[in-house]
């Protein structure tokens, strides 16, 4: 079954934990003994409804007990695809909350209060689904009943939102009203928006098509581990493991390994079912080669026609993580696909208003949550491909060499 990860964002209190409890709820995707804890606190609260935000709250006891979660997945299945939500509360939607979470999804959910509009939170948001290339925005348009279910204030904030969008790099947005409380449009349709003719949000999540989010034309497979059993049975065996990270791969296709540039051909792709005749971005395979070449970690299998630049030097955005800046002349370890070099920061180009869009070529003091141009060396030489044209070989990490600690997460552009 398909699985399709969405990420979910708002203002403080535009309804997401509202909104996120009646997906669990109407879709019937709850165990009935947490349906039935929640339903007792609501009637102990004096409610004459569900509570449906204390689907969600298991997050917020965490806090409390001062366990740091700042993005929490959640797993809901329906008979037509499975999801994972990787939601990040309100009041910390920082920008490397968002970018931890986002950057596998293929939906953006982007909520609006119907009363308020387009704020400039949902424009942070907005830009950076853009900047992460998510594919497919949902933007809904909550507390409907607020606004008298009115069409005309529903398609006000559709086009505030369209003049907005206009400037971002997305391709695919839609919009849905939608009374996350009420439940109108949210699993079920409703009585109270006739005029609205789209699907509602878990039909739209059904359907979505996310079979083309992938690159499925440049083949590339980063080499994660050689299978090598040191068995008599199997000493002439090796097989090359990891995780297409684009293009279809068959047997009898010839391949090249970077970076030794030596050539091969698939002899057969395995995985734990038995072998496979293609094999696609995001598998997990083996794939075996004719040739007994040296192939390692790091390495990464491609066709001889279309290879990913070969660069020491990278021009990245990078979103910066860490409470701490970068260090002059810091040397980091730089992790792309399984291959990992030392680098360093050359030079940072701008910084980006994540408010206005503005880039701003004064200010070089890269604090956390800042996104930022800048222009990276690795010691030695990486495969890389744009961010625009593949996520997965055209995304990289920065890790403190000396803390270990994760510092900035980077597409290259
Ligand atoms: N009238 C109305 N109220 C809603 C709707 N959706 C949410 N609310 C109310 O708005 C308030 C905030 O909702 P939450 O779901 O807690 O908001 P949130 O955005 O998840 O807040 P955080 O968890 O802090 O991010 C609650 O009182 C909800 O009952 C809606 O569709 N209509």
């Amino acid at each position: 079954m398909e699985l399709l990860r969405f990420t979910t964002a708002g203002s403080v209190d535009d309804g997401k934990s509202t909104l996120i409890g009646r997906l669990l709820y109407d879709s019937k995707s709850i165990f009935e003994d947490q349906i039935e804890a929640v339903e007792k606190s609501s009637t102990k609260k004096g409610l004459d409804h569900v509570d449906l935000s204390l689907f969600t709250d298991g997050l917020k006891d965490e806090r409390e007990q001062g366990i740091t979660i700042d993005v929490a997945y959640r797993y809901f299945a329906t008979p037509k695809r499975k999801f994972i939500i990787a939601d990040t509360p309100g009041h910390i939607q920082y920008t490397r909350n968002m970018v931890t979470g986002a950057s596998t999804a293929n939906v953006a959910l982007i909520l609006v209060d119907a009363r308020n509009g387009v704020l400039e939170q949902t424009k942070r948001h907005s830009f950076i689904a853009s900047l992460l290339q998510i594919p497919h925005i949902i933007v809904c348009v909550n507390k409907m009943d607020l606004a008298d279910y009115s069409e005309e204030r529903f398609e006000e904030i559709v086009q505030q939102y369209e003049e907005f969008a206009a400037k971002l790099d997305v391709k695919d947005v839609r919009f849905i009203p939608i009374s996350a409380l009420h439940g109108d449009n949210v699993v079920n349709r409703g009585e109270n928006m006739n005029w609205y003719e789209g699907g509602t949000l878990l039909h739209t999540l059904e359907t979505i098509h996310i079979g083309s989010d992938e690159n499925h034309i440049d083949c590339r497979f980063p080499v994660q581990t050689v299978i090598r059993p040191h068995s008599d049975e199997y000493h002439d065996y090796r097989g090359y493991a990891g995780r297409v990270a684009g293009g279809v791969f068959k047997p009898g296709d010839e391949v090249m390994v970077l970076p030794s540039g030596l050539t091969s051909k698939i002899s057969s792709i395995m995985t734990l079912e038995g072998e496979i005749a293609e094999a696609f971005p995001p598998m997990s395979v083996t794939i075996n080669l004719e040739d007994d070449i040296d192939v390692s970690r790091g390495d990464m299998i491609v066709r001889p026609n279309n290879q990913p630049e070969n660069t020491q030097d990278l021009d990245v955005m990078l979103c910066w993580l860490n409470p701490n800046g970068p260090r002059p002349r810091a040397k980091y370890i730089l992790r792309h696909t399984s291959n990992e070099a030392r680098a360093m920061i050359t030079d940072i180009v701008y910084k980006v208003d994540i408010n206005t869009l503005h880039r701003n070529e004064e200010d070089k003091d890269v604090k956390m949550n800042d996104i930022v141009r800048a222009k990276v060396r690795s010691t030695r030489p990486l495969f890389a491909d744009s961010y625009r044209r593949n996520r997965h070989t055209g995304s990289i990490i920065l890790i403190d060499e000396t803390t270990f600690e994760t510092v900035a997460a980077g597409m290259i552009i």
